[in-house]
């Protein structure tokens, strides 16, 4: 039997007569036409958690949208902001409207907004099949809220109906809880489908909320961040790794997130530093902290832990370089070139005087080893970090839902560059020995991380741990992308000029439209219309630099929604929605709390800059599930013909 038959067999257990079949295909051609789902775009959440929830609720501005197509001009705007707040905070909202009696009587609120919120609910829903919709409504009120959306309000014998169901939950005294699934159900319905752009990790304190948050989400892909990354390595039980995500965690007075947030026993690491750092102000390793958010009184401990943790950071990267000569990082290798005697430090010929010269714990003789207090603090982290069951589980989420790079309704993504040597072409990388270049260098890394979480063989398994840390940092890394991680000059030298760290030939050759096609095409897209969605640099906007590049064809959405950059970017970031008519750019002002968004109706979603308005609607047939879709339906034709045929003998 040829294959096509064979294959025709199996499809006939699942339509096994002609009526199924046609119905299949009908209910398939007509999801084709619905208009295509509202993708969502976010990147550098870089643990900023309550932001970031804030911005899944509003959909970047998706769900003000849909209240003005709703209301327009029926509601003012004072009502439609209300509106919009009772959506992304329906508890909250409810609990301030009673508590400061703001409504008169609190049956009529219920009964307004409870109509207003089956219209959005409604229209929000209507791009979808029954099928789907039904799927995603919340158990408790699935039946009411389908009666609801789906009945037809405008028959007048209808009207009564609806009326009646409201009051009835007005009376049981359900109406919160009816408010409260409709919300939600508004808010899945607005985005159907979520992107992160990399850096879900460090910096701000929730990363791990961030990572429940997204392992509960309806519909969600991940393009691997650097900081991502290395705590996918960390997880691994990779040293270098351990140490790096501790030693953010420490400069950021977020400690929290490995002690509440993962659990893990930090007592070990603490007498260490207190213990060797006793005397030590460590000056040089002041916390980047938030005011007011920050105990002060923990901070001179803090500073001997996070000190204590960079020294053995230094180390254990010292010892990965040497461990990795193929990896070709000699030039990072700096406790070795530290005169112990003068304070003093020699890089590519400069001398530096250091800022700190007390290093109890290095051995000039030897200055990579681990002091024997410090091998036994790292063990006990290796063992508690392979050990954690909530890392390991997010961990395992990113490895499942994540890659490097992701092509998906003729768009490519992905966290950093695609490196480039100085002419503006891909440039070669060697790794184990073998060169690749463009999407070749992605493919490899990629294959090669994902060895360092599951292989089973102990060489093969290393190399992959350890290709976490090469990726975190190293200069032919994608998601780096920099020439150099200055981490040890950023601590101990005064001379900003050593900090600097240069970009790779992508960021100057990005705005070229031959190279941003260049990379498409490598990556398999050549409609006009494909995109490049990256994240990684922060956007500037202070100094006026733009996340539209190359003519739109290239979207950089790294506007920082870690507050720590914020200063320098001037906005708390972009997203990006791109919806049947198109991409929508939103930038966000910061956001500074729940209590404050619920009570002021303030929105961080500020402006909308339309990037591109298509000609004709997008529908479901020209995304990728529609190609899909597209191939089934031509499957179940020749399954028809084979029925027709006699081919095939239907059964019941
Ligand atoms: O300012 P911080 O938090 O110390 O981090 C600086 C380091 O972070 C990096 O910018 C990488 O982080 P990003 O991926 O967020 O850019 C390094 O290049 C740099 O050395
Ligand atoms: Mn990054």
């Amino acid at each position: 039997m040829s294959n096509e038959k064979q294959y025709l067999k199996i499809l006939s257990k699942q339509f096994t007569n002609v009526a199924s079949t046609a119905t299949e295909i009908i209910n398939l051609q007509s999801i084709l036409s619905l208009p295509k789902g509202t993708e969502h775009f976010l990147s550098d959440i870089h643990g900023e958690h309550e932001q970031f929830a804030h911005v899944l609720k509003n959909g970047s501005g998706a769900v003000k949208r849909k209240i003005d197509d709703e209301f327009g001009n029926i509601l003012s705007e004072k009502e439609k902001k209300e509106l919009a707040t009772l959506i992304y905070y329906p508890e909250e909202r409810i609990r301030m409207i009673k508590e400061n009696h703001m409504v008169s009587s609190l049956d009529d609120w219920y009964l307004v907004m409870i109509n207003r919120l089956i219209r959005v609910c409604k229209s929000s829903a209507s791009k979808y099949t029954r099928s789907k919709v039904r799927k995603a409504l919340p158990k408790d009120f699935a039946y009411v809220i389908e009666e609801l959306i789906t009945g037809r309000r405008d028959l007048c014998d209808q009207e009564a109906y609806f009326n009646e169901i409201i009051k009835t939950v007005i009376r049981l005294g359900k109406a919160p809880d009816l408010i409260i699934a409709l919300s939600k159900t508004i808010s899945r319905f607005v985005i159907d489908h979520l992107h992160i752009v990399g850096d879900i990790y460090d910096r701000g304190p929730g990363p791990h909320i961030c990572m429940d948050t997204l392992m509960n989400y309806h519909s969600v892909d991940i393009q691997w961040g650097n900081h991502d990354i290395v705590w996918m390595g960390a997880a691994t039980g990779q040293l270098a790794c351990i140490a790096t995500v501790l030693r953010f965690s420490a400069r950021y007075g977020n400690l929290d997130i490995l002690e509440d947030g993962y659990g893990i026993n930090l007592l070990p690491l603490f007498k260490l530093a207190m213990d060797t750092y006793k005397d030590d102000p460590c000056e040089c390793f002041k916390l980047h902290y938030r005011e007011g958010e920050y105990d002060l009184s923990n901070a001179l401990m803090d500073r001997k832990m996070h000190k204590a943790i960079a020294i053995i950071q230094f180390k254990l990267e010292g010892q990965m370089i040497k461990k990795h000569p193929e990896f070709k990082m000699e030039d990072r290798l700096l406790l070795d070139k530290i005169d112990f005697n003068k304070g003093k430090i020699k890089i590519a010929d400069k001398e530096y005087k250091l800022k700190d010269t007390n290093f109890p714990t290095i051995n000039p003789e030897d200055p990579y080893a681990l002091s024997d207090r410090e091998a036994e603090v790292v063990e006990k982290l290796r063992v508690a970090f392979i050990n954690c069951d909530k890392l390991q589980e997010h961990v395992r989420f990113l490895y499942r839902k994540g890659s490097l790079y992701k092509v998906y309704n003729n768009n490519l993504l992905f966290h950093g560059c695609v490196p480039l040597n100085n002419k503006g072409k891909f440039l070669e990388v060697e790794l184990c020995g073998h060169k690749y270049k463009g999407k070749a260098l992605y493919d490899e890394l990629e294959k090669l991380l994902r060895k360092g979480y599951y292989a089973i063989d102990p060489e093969e398994k290393q190399l992959g741990m350890d290709m976490h840390w090469y990726t975190w940092c190293h200069k032919n890394s994608p998601v780096f992308g920099k020439d150099r991680m200055a981490t040890f000059e950023r601590y101990f030298i005064e001379d900003k000029e050593s900090h600097v760290e240069v970009k790779n030939p992508y960021y100057t050759w990005y705005d070229k439209d031959e190279t941003v096609t260049m990379i498409l095409n490598e990556f398999g897209l050549s409609s006009k219309e494909s995109r490049i969605i990256n994240g990684h640099v922060p956007v500037e906007t202070k100094k006026g630099e733009l996340p539209i590049r190359c003519g739109g064809r290239l979207i950089v959405i790294d506007g920082g929604f870690s507050k720590a950059y914020q200063p320098k970017t001037g906005i708390a970031g972009y997203t990006l929605t791109y919806n049947s008519y198109g991409f929508l750019l939103a930038a966000h002002e910061p956001f500074e709390s729940v209590e404050k968004a619920v009570e002021t109706g303030s929105d961080i979603h500020s402006e909308t800059v339309l990037i591109q308005h298509v000609e004709r609607r997008k529908t479901v047939a020209d995304t990728d599930t529609g190609k899909e879709i597209k191939e089934t339906i031509k499957e179940l034709e020749e399954l028809l013909k084979a029925y027709r045929k006699g081919e095939l003998v239907e059964k019941s």
